[in-house]
């Protein structure tokens, strides 16, 4: 399957570029795309960023495709989708577990839904860290025509399979830590990230 890294925000709460800050000498984001490479259903990765943004990842070695829209997340989604099924991350997410990925895929294909994403007990869920069909694209593209840009509404109105995180092996669960701020570094440094 074809793993996307979403890299289309503005990281306003970190102050400039956190997808390009080096960690351990590398940026950020070639920490999740990395790992997400590592998983071993994933056969290609691509970058799904803004046009902003586009021209600064291009050196890293992967392909950049440019999501038009500017309507957040769900744009990032759809925008991957017009490549065919994908799972998507965010390029903020530095530790994801490769096992972890490889069993959503395999859910994923077993189930033949639309979507499969984790969810939280609280009923969360982890629509950046999930398998999706490229016909889910259709219902992704009527939300954006309506100004409806929530990517778990649009997953929620969907037939779609949940994969309750309270069943998964505990140390999965790092797999969605994502640096929104300067003082989630603090946290990243101490997991002992490679
Ligand atoms: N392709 C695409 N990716 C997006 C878009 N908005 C956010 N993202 C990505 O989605 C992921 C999660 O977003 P956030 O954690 O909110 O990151 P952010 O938008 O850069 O940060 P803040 O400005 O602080 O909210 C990050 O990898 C972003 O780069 C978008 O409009 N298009
Ligand atoms: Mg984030």
């Amino acid at each position: 399957m074809l793993g996307a890294v979403l890299a289309g925000g503005r990281s306003r709460r970190f102050g400039d570029d956190k997808l390009l800050f080096r960690i351990e000498g590398r940026p950020l984001i070639l920490h999740a795309i990395e790992r997400l490479e590592s998983a071993s259903l994933i056969r290609e990765v691509v970058i799904v960023a803004s046009a902003d943004n586009a021209g600064k990842l291009g050196h890293l070695g992967y392909g950049v495709v440019v999501d038009e829209l500017s309507v957040g997340p769900i744009g990032g989604v759809y925008t991957a989708l017009g490549l065919g099924d994908a799972f998507v991350v965010a390029g903020d997410m530095p530790l994801i577990v490769p096992e972890f990925v490889d069993y959503i895929v395999r859910e994923f294909g077993k189930s033949g839904k639309a979507v499969c994403v984790p969810r939280w007990t609280n009923g969360y869920l982890e629509p950046l860290h999930a398998a999706y069909s490229k016909v889910f694209r259709r219902v992704l593209d009527e939300k954006i025509k309506i100004g409806e840009y929530s990517l778990n509404g649009a997953i929620r109105s969907a037939d779609a399979c949940y994969l309750d995180v309270d069943g998964l092996p505990f140390h999965w669960r790092e797999s969605f830590f994502n640096v929104n701020r300067r003082s989630d570094l603090r946290k990243l440094l101490k997991s002992g990230l490679k």
